[in-house]
């Protein structure tokens, strides 16, 4: 069994999966998932523990141990908060910290220092990889930032774009601003054009997000842009190019890696 587990810089998002190669799983498979906000980080271990199997003896001789695979791009104070959380579980876990390397499952990153393309990007292509493969995809992520990266349909991580995400734009404008209000995104769509502040401003965050996807798509000659990230949501309706908006896809691509005989974790 496998707890997976994504720490942006927002919310930490998880997932509990059967590992891939038993029991017809296929990836993205849940038994169970959620996402928490940094502030409630320390709710996790209740969370998970009604779907684990409560100790290893429990579940029957020989059953296979649980492994914690965890993409964490919140820094050292969130790695050390994951770490204890898990120890503290009975069995304790000892996480594998997935790290982007220079290749794995088939895809090539081309960063020029592989290591230092963030965790959560390398795990979202693998994802859309296991999804769609063998097509040149846009791997847009809509997060605290939106990356939007380009993996060619051979397998090659081309690298990407890093902006401010949807939230950081709007309360930028805010923050530096005498007159402009903070807008949260809503259900409605603005007009490309509008006519009052609060739209104008929802329009011109949305419309930088959704540009920047659309011309990665553009640049790339994308067959498909696969889109997901806590805002994605409020980007997907402006976009044209053609795309699949996910729930979470760096944790489908936690769950590929997975099972990756060549994955290397710290
Ligand atoms: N309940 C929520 N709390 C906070 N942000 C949310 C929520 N729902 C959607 N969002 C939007 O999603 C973004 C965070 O998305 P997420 O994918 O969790 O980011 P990260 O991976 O960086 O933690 C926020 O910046 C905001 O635009
Ligand atoms: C770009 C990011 C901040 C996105 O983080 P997120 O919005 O998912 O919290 C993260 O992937 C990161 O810290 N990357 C390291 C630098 C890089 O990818 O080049
Ligand atoms: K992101």
């Amino acid at each position: 069994m496998l707890l997976l587990v994504d720490a942006g810089n927002t919310r930490v998002k998880w997932a509990i999966a059967h590992e891939i190669a038993g029991a017809g799983t296929a990836p993205g498979d849940w038994i169970a998932h959620g996402a928490v906000l940094h502030a409630d980080v320390k709710r996790l271990p209740a969370l998970w523990a009604a779907h684990l199997p409560a100790h290893a003896a429990s579940a029957g001789a020989g059953a296979a141990p649980v492994r914690a695979i965890v993409a964490n791009v919140a820094g050292a104070a969130m790695r050390a908060e994951l770490d204890s959380l898990l120890a503290a579980l009975a069995p304790p876990l000892r996480p594998e910290w997935f790290v982007s390397q220079p290749e794995l499952g088939g895809l090539r990153n081309r960063y020029r220092e592989p290591a230092q393309l963030g965790a959560d990007r390398f795990a979202a292509a693998l994802g859309a990889r296991a999804l769609a493969p063998d097509k040149a995809l846009v791997v847009a992520t809509c997060g605290t930032a939106t990356t939007v990266d380009a993996v060619g349909a051979d397998g090659e991580f081309l690298g990407g774009m890093i902006l401010p995400g949807l939230g950081m734009m709007l309360s930028a404008l805010a923050r530096g601003t005498a007159q402009l209000p903070q807008v949260t995104a809503h259900g409605d769509r603005a007009p490309a054009f509008a006519d009052n502040t609060r739209d104008a401003i929802l329009s011109g965050c949305l419309s930088a997000q959704a540009g920047a996807i659309e011309r990665a798509c553009a640049a790339h000659g994308a067959e498909l842009c696969l889109l997901s990230g806590g805002a994605a949501g409020h980007v997907a309706p402006l976009l044209s190019a053609p795309h699949w908006l996910l729930d979470n896809l760096v944790l489908v691509g936690l769950h590929a890696a997975a099972a990756a005989p060549e994955l290397r974790t710290c």
